[in-house]
């Protein structure tokens, strides 16, 4: 099998991962996690848990959601049914790309993965019905220290591929980003 292949973006850390995957005539066999290829994104990688979300509308956006330290998590993502816009925005303390946010379009058919750093917020935007995605997190989800921006703050001004749509409750009245916020320490 031919090994991941990392492919830094322009936010320090986020990556693109290009996972091994062998087809054949049966079909198709992939790694998700190695962590001999994958210790060089942060050393001593482990995710105590792993969650799927099921999205069953195009043009639905989910997040943008980060925990607060100490239950700040990095994420292993992956599309595993249909198309997304995979958006991540750099929230680090003094980053020199801090509130910048860049994008991935994921989807079930490549092996493409992205990790995504502690300190930063994510969301998606699904491209197709009935889409799936897998997150491998670094931290335990604490509701106590989660935290969210807004998927349409202008002050991100994420271009969202669709018009957003099936927004939650939760989502759509995150508090918008103001002069106040520092960003999340390391
Ligand atoms: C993340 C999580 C959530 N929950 C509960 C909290 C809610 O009652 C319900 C759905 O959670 P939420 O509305 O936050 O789901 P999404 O909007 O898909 O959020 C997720 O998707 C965005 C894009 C992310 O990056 C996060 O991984 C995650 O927050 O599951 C749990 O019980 N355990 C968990 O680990």
């Amino acid at each position: 099998m031919n090994p991941a292949r990392l492919h830094p973006t322009p936010l320090a850390g986020l990556t693109v991962i290009e996972s091994g995957s062998v087809s054949d005539t049966r079909g198709r066999f992939s790694r998700i996690f190695c962590e001999d290829e994958l210790s060089a994104l942060q050393a001593g990688l482990h995710f105590p848990q792993v969650n799927l979300s099921e999205t069953c509308q195009r043009g639905c956006v989910r997040g943008l959601h980060f925990q607060y330290p100490p239950a700040a998590d990095a994420k292993l993502i992956r599309c595993l049914r249909g198309r997304v816009f995979d958006v991540a925005v750099d929230l680090r303390a003094r980053s020199p790309t801090f509130l910048r946010w860049h994008a991935v379009e994921l989807d079930a058919l490549s092996s493409l993965q992205v990790f995504i750093p502690a300190g930063f917020a994510h969301g998606f935007q699904a491209l197709s019905d009935d889409v799936q995605m897998l997150y491998l997190h670094t931290a335990r989800w604490s509701r106590a220290h989660e935290g969210g921006l807004r998927y349409d703050d202008p002050s991100l001004d994420i271009a969202w591929p669709l018009p957003p749509v099936q927004v939650s409750a939760r989502d759509a009245t995150a508090a918008l980003l103001d002069a106040q916020f520092a960003g999340l320490a390391p």
